[in-house]
């Protein structure tokens, strides 16, 4: 029996999709789980960890924790946010959340922030500057602007993994309700010019599966990585044919690494050739991955998990079928990074 069969006590109406044989034992087909694009794929149906999206929530909307343990804790802390429901008052700091915007940098995230401060006209006490809310944890930064929240999650699964478990309690700590959850990152495009916006329609692993993979107690976990297709098709419609460059969706595919993960010639080891790496980049294409890059699995996962809406938007920063190197300049990659952020900021402020 593996350990997906053990269900939070909290969470009974979570499907649960592992057959019983009539002698107890769990039999291991495989199924279909999703025909995107045409694209059918097959699952061990007894590591899969499914979720119904109805039941992950409170009927008020409130974040659900699909962990029974958390709430007979005494208090919770959030060590990598250097925050805790003992410490904080996380109603009266984050009750008002309503979106949760994350990216790679620090520098990113405190710019967006006063971004969005500057389109929803929130306005800070006179001689006051924002405050990275997680500055004493030396891991992630954390803004908060009225209703949006913008933390920096760092490279790859991971640390936004990490990230994300804590923000999902921090959002049920809190009683937030019916949050949505943005990642406003940069990418690798694959047949499209640096510059161009990319919504995920769903994120692949370096295999082609829409699911991220974890080992827990020893044993291999499938989370589905589903992106919510109606805020796909809502933020494409934000974009403004004015816009100096295009807005495209398509699937992303999400590598654990940034150099021979994403099939580069120029790190520091290299064990296949440039025909190799054009086949394999070629095959992605054709399957309709648009761009890569090292979050979105988890981001979709983990989200998903938590039966909370959210969306990755990302600008590319080269085409990875003209090369590896990220070769334009500092100012056009700063002009870049502000593109994801204008459509996100644009879905806000509606
Ligand atoms: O710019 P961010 O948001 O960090 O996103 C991308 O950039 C990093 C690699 O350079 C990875 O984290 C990748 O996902
Ligand atoms: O090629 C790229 C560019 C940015 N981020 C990635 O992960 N890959």
């Amino acid at each position: 029996m593996n350990g997906l069969s053990v269900l939070p006590r909290s969470c009974d109406k979570i499907i649960q999709r592992i057959p019983k044989e009539a002698n107890g034992h769990h039999h291991h087909p495989h199924r279909k789980l999703y025909d995107n694009d045409g694209e059918i794929q097959e699952y061990r149906e007894d590591i899969i960890n499914e979720v119904d999206e109805d039941t992950v929530r409170y009927p008020d909307g409130s974040v659900r924790l699909r962990n029974p343990n958390i709430e007979l804790m005494d208090q919770d802390i959030l060590y990598h946010l250097a925050l805790g429901s003992g410490s904080h008052d996380l109603v009266e700091m984050f009750g008002d959340v309503k979106f949760v915007c994350m990216g790679g940098t620090p520098k990113r995230m405190e710019q967006f922030a006063y971004n969005i401060m500057a389109e929803i006209g929130h306005k800070l006490p006179c001689g006051t500057t924002l405050q990275d809310i997680s500055h004493f944890s030396y891991r992630y930064s954390m803004y908060k602007v009225g209703p949006v929240l913008s933390i920096s999650h760092g490279m790859g699964i991971p640390s936004v993994g990490i990230l994300l478990h804590e923000v999902i309690k921090l959002m049920y700590h809190a009683k937030v309700r019916d949050p949505v959850f943005f990642r406003i990152g940069t990418c690798g495009g694959i047949g499209y010019e640096g510059g161009t916006v990319v919504i995920s329609e769903e994120a692949v692993d370096g295999a082609m599966r829409n699911v991220l993979e974890l080992t827990v107690l020893g044993k291999v976990v499938q989370r589905p990585a589903k992106l919510d297709r109606r805020l796909v098709r809502e933020l494409k419609g934000l974009a403004d044919p004015e816009d100096p460059y295009d807005t495209i969706t398509g699937r992303t595919m999400c590598t654990y690494d940034f150099y021979e993960g994403q099939g580069r010639l120029d790190g520091a080891f290299c064990d296949f050739t440039e025909t190799d790496k054009m086949e394999y980049l070629e095959s992605l294409h054709k399957a309709g991955v648009v761009n890569i890059e090292m979050e979105s699995l988890a981001f979709a996962a983990l989200t998903h998990h938590a039966g909370i809406k959210a969306a990755v938007v990302c600008v590319t920063l080269l085409d990875r079928l003209k090369g590896d190197q990220v070769l334009a300049p500092k100012e056009v990659l700063d002009e870049w990074q502000q593109r994801p952020t204008k459509l996100v900021c644009r879905y806000i402020k509606r």
